[in-house]
């Protein structure tokens, strides 16, 4: 109703008055509704992006890939100033092998490695088997306290949400989220969403170290730490392929242990299997990063140097001879043994690595066979890069 001058409400101007209220209340659920439209819209996209973010990392072929996936694409997705991992890594094991494995650590600077459950820099509270799953952990960010988790924090960083990552219940690490927003991460924000995410990368990041674990232990020899025969005869063919682009020459090296049977009658089976890792240290203690050392079997081992003519292969070969035979391997205080080594070498020249990779590949490993032969028939602890014949 509306009032009259004279003080009172007439039915036209009440009429009016409703009309303007209901248009003021129209306008303000258009608005809201254009406020919810706008939300399930972002929210339908942040949605899609991330069904394509978990697609992406489930499929991660290896390792680098993987986490390489998370640091590029969930800071964008999820609109946040910083991702990082923290991995508990107790005895090096996932670094050891990763390395091994030519995983550049440098290139991932948001990847953290810790010794601990502790380490992890963030409280859980003590933990024992029926200790309930452990919650992510979400409030404003603090320089000192979360130093561990934001090594290197953007500047203007405010919010921040911890989240453990759990496989079968057991910590494994932490996704560490980071924003410029302080409102982002509230300790009263729901975390179902993150806690899924959480979970799905959880997976990823066993699976996937679990199989380079896997390719790891199928490419190495267990007594000696270095490559096995399988690793080096597929080496053969990338290398010969390569070299054959690239037009430098490779060198392949056979190295026998001179009369290793003795070895072991001497000083047992274990003694020799001790002989034998010395030995590989002293090889590879020759050898550039670039080189591949392998055991053949036995007492056996080969070695394929990368853009290395025969001359310098020659040098390297005669440096590791000297390097066996110059000290005593000490097996026990008292017992000390002197081994020696003989090394057949060959080279593979640009030009002569033509034709099937695998027939070349043979030939050239035979050829160094061969070599290494002679240097058996001509005396042992020897380095043999030519043929006699050739020589004379
Ligand atoms: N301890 C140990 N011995 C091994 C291993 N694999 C092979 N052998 C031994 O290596 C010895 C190889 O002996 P041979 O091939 O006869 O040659 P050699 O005594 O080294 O003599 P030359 O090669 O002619 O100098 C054998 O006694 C094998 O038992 C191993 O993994 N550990």
């Amino acid at each position: 109703m509306t009032q009259t001058a004279t003080g009172k409400f007439t039915p036209q101007t009440d009429h009016a008055a409703r009309a303007i209220d209901l248009a003021a209340e129209n306008q303000a659920l258009r608005a809201r509704m254009a406020y919810l439209l706008e939300q399930a819209e972002r929210n339908h996209s942040i949605m899609t992006r991330h069904q394509a973010f978990d697609l992406d990392i489930v499929s991660a072929a290896n390792f680098p890939e993987l986490i390489g996936t998370i640091f590029r694409v969930l800071p964008v997705i999820s609109e946040l100033d910083s991702v990082t991992l923290t991995l508990i890594d107790e005895d090096a094991d996932i670094r050891t092998v990763m390395a091994k494995l030519d995983v550049v650590f440098e290139d991932f600077p948001e990847l953290i490695f810790v010794e601990t459950l502790d380490g992890l820099g963030f409280d859980l509270g003590q933990r024992n088997a029926y200790t309930p799953t452990p919650k992510p952990l979400l409030g404003m960010y603090d320089a000192q306290r979360h130093a561990t988790p934001f090594p290197q924090p953007p500047a203007g960083l405010q919010s921040v949400a911890l989240v453990p990552l759990l496989r079968n219940k057991r910590i494994i690490g932490s996704l560490n989220l980071g924003s410029c927003d302080p409102t982002r991460f509230t300790p009263s924000l729901g975390t179902d969403f993150i806690e899924h995410m959480a979970s799905i990368i959880a997976i990823c990041l066993e699976n996937v170290i679990s199989n380079e674990m896997l390719k790891y232990i199928g490419l190495t020899d267990s007594l000696t730490g270095v490559y096995n025969r399988r690793y080096i005869d597929r080496r053969l063919l990338e290398e010969i392929a390569r070299a054959r682009r690239q037009q430098y020459p490779i060198s392949f090296m056979y190295i026998d242990i001179d009369h290793f049977k003795r070895v072991n009658d001497t000083v047992g089976h274990g003694g020799g299997d001790d002989v034998l890792r010395e030995v590989a240290s002293r090889i590879k203690n020759e050898l550039r990063t670039s080189d591949a050392l392998a055991r053949f079997g036995g007492e056996e081992f080969v070695v394929l140097l990368i853009d290395a003519n025969l001359e310098s292969a020659a040098f390297v070969a005669e440096r590791i001879r000297a390097s066996v035979a110059g000290s005593m391997i000490a097996l026990s205080q008292e017992l000390q043994l002197s081994v020696t080594v003989s090394i057949g070498v060959a080279c593979l020249n640009p030009g002569e690595a033509e034709g099937d990779p695998a027939a070349v590949a043979r030939a050239w490993v035979a050829h160094a066979d061969s070599l290494l032969y002679v240097a058996k028939e001509t005396g042992r602890n020897r380095v043999v890069s030519r043929d006699p014949v050739e020589q004379a």
